[in-house]
């Protein structure tokens, strides 16, 4: 039905490549670039161990080269390029699917390397480029952004005239048994959880200071978790698609362990995005020395365990969901909508843990709803612009069946 060419092999990718796989029906010919070819290699084999004997084609590229991804659009000539590398290249393989004739789809909105700001301004600005193209251009199609827009589409047309009060909730209460690490690309990660928190009310948005609100959340089979207030993306267009809502708000839960080592790294400046100069020894002659600019955030990654690497030994799960409050013929109803994600499931699956598969499958599934012809329409779409409902019938199928609670306490 398509050719798909997906960048990046990372975590995310990796399960993505495994749901793939899984759909040759829709995925009928694939393609896995990244930095390092190796890395795409490994990845291909890894399948082909798990016992999916598909012909996967694999390529070495710098997505930060505009000309690199154009020589390899138009030579594999993919229907959809799906972008599972780092926010930072959002726009260049947005650039370079526009050259070749791409359609597109990421997980993540755009971020410039030395500014930890992400906003869809950048993205949405190439909407009339998309639409002339004649492309179509799928954002933010992970868990949160992705699947929390579908849910929220979802209650708007199934269970409510009105939304007033959205909050989503992000609970990952597995243990992955290590001191400290994040359970997606470090960099990213952290820059995202250090950033001030944002939310919506009346027509306004309020900054507070970074993690400065928090109060206990029930999660589903999980319990009471301290959750604290973040700025997440899909707030923003969240609010915009559905203009009723008073209210809208992201949580995220965080143990005490790991806020002390955020803490820590926060206080040693490990969390710097800007360039220090270190001075390093050569490494065929240590009694010299060479200058060299440094990133700490960057070399902290280099020095954390890999997010890949963690799911082995992960117990517990993942609960993410929305909790929304509005009116339905002329009542005031509550509705949760949620999914819940074992890690020891991903991990047998996949051989990652549940904060990378609850991103691939969503990825996956929105790519299957493009090929389809679904999710197609010329111009640049968040999540909650499609139809939630096909989306959501393939997460149930694809390992991420999702419940439903009417009228229950939404404790917010
Ligand atoms: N929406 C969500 O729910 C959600 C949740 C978690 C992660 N994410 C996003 O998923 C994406 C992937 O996360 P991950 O944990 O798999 O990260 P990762 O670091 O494990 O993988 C990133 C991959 O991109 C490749 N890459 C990096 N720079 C590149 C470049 N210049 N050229 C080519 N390839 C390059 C790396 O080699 C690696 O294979 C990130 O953008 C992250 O923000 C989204
Ligand atoms: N879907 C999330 C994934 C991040 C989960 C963050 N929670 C922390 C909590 C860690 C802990 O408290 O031990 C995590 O890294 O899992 C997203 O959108 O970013």
């Amino acid at each position: 039905m398509g050719r798909v060419l997906m960048i990046g092999a990372g975590g995310v990718a990796t399960v993505a490549a495994f749901k793939i796989v899984q759909n040759t029906d829709v995925f009928t010919e694939f393609m896995i670039a990244s930095h390092h070819v190796e890395k795409c290699d490994r990845l291909v084999k890894s399948i082909h161990d798990k016992g999916y004997n598909v012909d996967i084609k694999t390529a070495e590229v710098d997505a930060d080269d505009v000309e690199q991804l154009k020589a390899l659009f138009s030579s594999y000539q993919p229907d959809l390029v799906i972008n599972l590398a780092l926010p930072y290249q959002d726009l260049t393989i947005m650039d370079a699917c526009l050259a070749c004739g791409c359609n597109y789809l990421d997980t993540a909105n755009y971020e410039p390397k030395d500014e930890a700001h992400f906003e869809y301004s950048w993205q949405w600005a190439y909407k009339d480029k998309f639409e002339k193209a004649g492309l179509t251009a799928i954002l933010g199609c992970g868990f949160d952004p992705g699947v929390s827009q579908a849910y929220t589409a979802y209650a708007a047309k199934h269970h409510f005239d009105e939304i007033q009060y959205l909050d989503i909730v992000d609970c990952n209460a597995g243990n992955h048994h290590k001191a400290f690490a994040t359970n997606f690309n470090p960099e990213i990660n952290i820059r995202e959880i250090t950033q001030k928190g944002l939310y919506y009310k009346d027509g306004k948005w309020i900054e507070t200071e970074p993690l400065e609100i928090h109060k206990d959340l029930t999660y589903p089979n999980i319990g009471a978790r301290d959750s604290y207030l973040m700025h997440h993306e899909e707030l923003e267009s969240l609010v915009k698609n559905y203009p009723t809502i008073k209210q809208a708000r992201f949580w995220m839960t965080f143990g005490k362990q790991y806020l002390t080592y955020l803490d820590c790294i926060q206080n040693l400046g490990m969390s710097r995005i800007d360039e220090v100069t270190y001075e390093a020894p050569l490494a065929d002659d240590p009694t010299k020395t060479v200058k060299v600019n440094i990133v700490p955030l960057q070399f902290l990654k280099a020095v954390l365990p890999n997010p890949q690497d963690l799911g082995e030994n992960y117990d517990g799960e993942t609960s993410i969901g929305c909790r929304i409050r509005g009116i339905k013929d002329g009542k005031e109803h509550t509705y949760y909508i949620y999914n819940n994600c074992k890690h020891q499931d991903a991990f047998a699956e996949t051989g990652m843990q549940g904060v990378s598969y609850t991103t691939g499958v969503p990825a996956m599934a929105g790519a299957m709803m493009f090929l389809k012809g679904i999710w197609k329409k010329p111009g640049v779409w968040n999540v909650e612009d499609f139809d939630p409902d096909p989306f959501l019938q393939v997460l149930n199928e694809q390992g991420l069946p999702w419940h439903e609670v009417f009228d229950g306490d939404l404790e917010l």
